[in-house]
């Protein structure tokens, strides 16, 4: 089956800096894929790259479709996007922001259609925000305004979603609820790639990039013991993964 999307020897500088460094990488349609890693190992880079928001040499695929191949609408109907710390639409209402991710659906100047605001209200509900609705961005807490920006990734409906730390901010009962909603999105075909600094719940997807210093050192299944080893390994053994209850839970080694 064709990868969803795919690197080859994806190299990446950032101020002079090899930050991606030659990366081969298969992402399988229809699975949740995490990537995980310490501090500045590449994770947010690798993203960014793959969403085709960076220059880079080397190359990208979608659907077995090089990125430059394809026109910046099919990529907004193709890709959803939920980046970290997104600032610039604070003065919109909560509405508004997640009908942005519909755009690529709506005709060039054409109003939002009945399924667009069908989807934004499903999206809303879906995380929470429909109370907010009225509210603009930068009346809400962080943790509102992600519940709200993975709202806006979901109402797009795509194919194909990239998440930077979906996680930050949210409390444990949100973060769970998230959880949930990858299941559902799996459930619906969606591919889904996160970025996770919570190996607990990063362990709960199908397959893990382990990354460190811009290279991915392991890319395996969660339940694997090479996996886990490999994670350990990148966090300098300062964690311990162990089975609880049939999930994976991770234990600071004291
Ligand atoms: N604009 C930039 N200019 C120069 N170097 C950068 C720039 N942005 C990031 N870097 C460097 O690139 C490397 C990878 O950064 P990246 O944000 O991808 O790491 P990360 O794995 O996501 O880290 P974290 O877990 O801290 O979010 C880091 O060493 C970082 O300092």
């Amino acid at each position: 089956m064709t990868p969803a999307l795919e690197t080859r020897q994806l190299q990446l500088e950032l101020g002079g800096r090899t930050v991606l460094n030659g990366l081969d990488l298969q992402i399988a349609t229809g699975r949740w894929t995490c990537v995980v890693g310490p501090n500045g190992a590449g994770k947010s880079t690798l993203l960014r790259a793959l969403a085709g928001l960076l220059p880079y040499s080397g190359q990208v695929l979608w659907q077995g479709q090089a990125l430059e191949a394809i026109s910046r609408r099919d990529r907004g109907l193709l890709l959803s996007w939920l980046g970290q710390g997104e600032v610039s639409t604070l003065d919109l209402r909560v509405w508004d922001v997640v009908m942005l991710g519909r755009l690529p659906h709506q005709g060039w100047l054409g109003a939002p259609s009945e399924l667009d605001h069908q989807m934004v209200e499903a999206a809303l509900k879906a995380t929470q925000a429909w109370d907010w609705r009225e509210r603009t961005l930068g009346e809400l807490s962080g943790g509102e305004r992600q519940r709200v920006l993975l709202a806006r990734a979901m109402a797009g409906n795509a194919p194909l979603m990239l998440m930077d730390e979906p996680l930050a901010n949210l409390d444990p009962p949100h973060q769970v609820d998230w959880l949930e909603q990858v299941h559902c999105l799996i459930a619906q075909g969606t591919t889904v790639v996160s970025v996770l600094h919570e190996i607990g719940m990063a362990l709960h997807a199908h397959e893990v990039v382990v990354m460190d210093a811009g290279r991915v050192v392991h890319h395996g299944a969660c339940s694997d013991t090479d996996t886990h080893a490999a994670i350990e390994s990148v966090f300098d053994h300062r964690i311990r993964i162990c089975a609880l209850e049939g999930q994976w839970v991770v234990l600071p080694r004291l």
